[in-house]
């Protein structure tokens, strides 16, 4: 996979927003987000044919925007709407499976939040992994403890040139410092989805990313 698709990674579900998440995805797109994620769990989602449309009109729409389409969690999902990938946590479906089963030009995504996680997921042939969370956050009610910058530089330190995203309590703020630590990029749920413009803040983000990414 090409690891400057990491740098502004937007990840939403309809409940992530008050708005139509189709607008908010369309804005952040205009906005310059390079990879998407449709995570579509918790309170209030939408499960079968509403969760299976919606991903449908997603996947469409980043493809009008040549940005690559993941599905979280959901392996019968991302065949079902052919995305271009699939993101898991440790709980989730093995990468040895995905590899198996699944077509072998997706990207395939995995969580760490410490060293050993990072390690297990780079020999078990994961594209990229997410790393954190950095940050608290009131998005992901069963996020473990924040690991902070110290945490994100330990794992870069521990896997080589491994493509890294950051998660977890992100701002625009956050960004230099992070990039700085070695992550690749942002992933981002509320400070894009839950923007009064997400285009003009996917924008700020595109143009930090850039600048951050420039000094590597
Ligand atoms: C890019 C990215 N990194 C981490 C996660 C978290 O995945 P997981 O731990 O499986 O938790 P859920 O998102 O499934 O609640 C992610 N989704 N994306
Ligand atoms: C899915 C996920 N995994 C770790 S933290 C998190 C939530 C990130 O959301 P936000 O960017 O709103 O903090
Ligand atoms: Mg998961």
């Amino acid at each position: 996979m090409n690891r400057s698709w990491l740098r502004v990674y937007f990840i939403m579900g309809s409940n992530n927003t008050t708005r139509n998440p189709l607008e908010v995805l369309e804005e952040a797109l205009q906005g310059g987000i390079t990879m998407f994620q449709f995570r579509e769990k918790g309170k209030n989602a939408y499960t079968g044919d509403m969760k299976l449309d919606l991903a449908q009109k997603m996947k469409q729409l980043c493809h009008q925007y040549n940005v690559p389409f993941i599905v979280n969690d959901d392996v019968d999902l991302a065949i079902a709407v052919n995305a271009d990938g699939i993101h898991v946590g440790q709980d989730d479906a093995k990468v040895d499976v995905i590899k198996r089963t699944c077509p072998s030009d997706w990207i395939i995504g995995v969580s760490a939040t410490n060293k050993d996680e990072a390690i297990q997921a780079m020999e078990d042939g994961a594209d990229y992994i997410g790393v954190g969370p950095i940050y608290s956050t009131k998005t992901k009610s069963d996020a473990k403890k924040p690991i902070d910058i110290i945490g994100l530089a330990y794992i870069r330190q521990a896997v080589g040139d491994l493509p890294i995203v950051a998660i977890g309590g992100i701002g625009m703020t956050n960004v230099f410092p992070i990039i700085k630590a070695g992550a690749d990029g942002v992933s981002i749920i509320s400070a894009i989805s839950n923007a009064n413009n997400p285009r003009s803040v996917a924008q700020v983000f595109d143009a930090y990313t850039s600048y951050a990414v420039s000094f590597r």
